[in-house]
């Protein structure tokens, strides 16, 4: 007895037979439905959470990936089919990784074209000094992405600030968020874990000429209730032109095993990244400020470290900038840029009392000093003295002579 052979389903909103089953809830459709679904999908995101508002300028975090392709990608078809009155920016960091950020930097500027867009490429070499290969020989190749992801939110604001922009989107989608979420539920980071599935955050915007803690830019990930898989189909049908590389500085161990769990559980259960994303947003609903000033999530946490209240944990995936996690060699250097932040917090409240320094007297104070205002270094909107990018290049620029005498030994 022969086998007969099986007839695809038709798609379920066209007679055509259906050529994608959607990773994300099973459903049979043909290419053509899959796209417009998908468009469809963040256009609804999009209005549900009021994103964007017309005449908005825009700035589109562009790496060249798969994700900000298919966010600069759909946001312009969208625009122009609805005629939103968007204004959109590519805004890209180059991280300074030779073999990798400048061939997906190229694959930005041919996107830039392709769609139309205008294009600004800030590096980290002119914002810091540094690139990211300088860094990673001088620390390592453990804590570098706590490095970038604090450079490259800087960078992207500094960006905006030059272009005097207030928003850029991120292409951050679904399985990042799942991946998030674990992260901050099995750190019992309860902070982050409130304020992570939002799909807006605001950050501090490097306004040096201003003191003015509302000069924030808003960060917003439209993509986040996107699967990966169905990024990269639509990429793909669409015929997309990204970069297909990782970065050649591997994901932090933390994340890297956060990631293999979720695809993990994707694999027996297919609706495990919507689940974990929603069962974040449910205890997002849980740990938010219940009444008056009583909250479920207490922030004395963040009142030890650099505040990041009002950031995301990072921009880049790969990026956690967490100074509550804790793993090897990641965890020393945390613990020294701890050190030395304390150190130079420290010597500024004995020099310069102020009626805000904390004393038992003064239970009050310590809340007051998560109030933005300008980094001391470079004036970028900070809780501490020093934002967190120049504590860290302190660091950095400490280790330099050491690390150009040994290259002079060794060359
Ligand atoms: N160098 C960069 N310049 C501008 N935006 C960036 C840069 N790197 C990351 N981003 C933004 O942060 C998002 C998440 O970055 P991540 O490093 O996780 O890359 P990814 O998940 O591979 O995304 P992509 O496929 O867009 O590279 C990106 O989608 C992009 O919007």
């Amino acid at each position: 007895m022969t086998a007969r052979p099986q007839r695809r389903p038709a798609c379920l909103q066209c007679p055509s037979p259906a050529k994608i089953k959607r990773p994300k809830n099973g459903h049979a459709l043909c290419i053509a439905h899959f796209l417009s679904t998908f468009e469809t999908e963040v256009l609804q995101t999009m209005e549900t959470s009021g994103l964007f508002s017309r005449g908005e300028t825009i700035a589109i975090g562009a790496s060249g990936g798969k994700d900000s392709t298919v966010l600069a990608s759909v946001l312009s078809t969208l625009n122009t089919r609805h005629n939103l009155g968007l204004n959109l920016h590519l805004l890209s960091i180059d991280e300074g990784i030779v073999g990798y950020r400048d061939h997906s930097l190229a694959t930005v500027q041919r996107n830039a074209r392709q769609y139309g867009l205008p294009l600004t490429v800030l590096s980290y070499r002119e914002l810091y000094g540094w690139t990211m290969d300088d860094v990673v020989a001088t620390v390592g190749k453990k804590s570098n992405c706590t490095y970038c992801g604090v450079f490259r939110r800087q960078a992207l604001d500094r960006g905006c600030e030059m272009l005097n922009i207030s928003h850029v989107v991120t292409g951050h989608n679904a399985d990042d968020m799942a991946e998030t979420v674990l992260m901050n539920l099995l750190r019992g980071d309860l902070p982050r874990l409130a304020r992570c599935t939002a799909i807006t955050t605001r950050s501090s915007s490097s306004s040096s000429s201003s003191s003015d803690a509302s000069a924030t830019v808003r960060r917003s990930k439209p993509l986040k209730y996107a699967y990966q898989k169905e990024i990269v189909l639509y990429a793909h049908h669409r015929k997309l032109d990204y970069f297909t590389t990782e970065c050649t500085y591997a994901p932090e161990a933390f994340r890297g095993s956060a990631r293999d769990l979720v695809k993990a559980l994707e694999r027996v259960r297919p609706t495990a990244i919507m689940d974990i994303l929603r069962s974040g947003e449910a205890f997002a609903g849980l740990l938010r400020p219940t009444d008056g000033n009583r909250t479920l999530v207490p922030p004395q946490k963040c009142a030890e470290k650099e505040c990041t209240c009002n950031e995301e944990d990072s921009l880049g995936t790969c990026s956690s900038t967490s100074f509550a996690s804790g793993e090897g060699a990641m965890h020393i250097h945390e613990a020294q840029l701890r050190n030395l932040h304390h150190h130079h917090h420290h010597h500024h409240t004995t020099e310069t009392p102020s009626p805000s320094s904390p004393s038992p007297k003064n239970p009050t104070a310590k809340r007051k000093q998560q109030l933005l205002r300008s980094c001391t270094q470079c004036g970028y909107l900070t809780s501490q003295d020093l934002c967190q990018a120049c504590v860290m290049l302190q660091s950095l620029n400490r280790s330099r002579p050491a690390v150009m005498v040994q290259i002079e030994h060794d060359g």
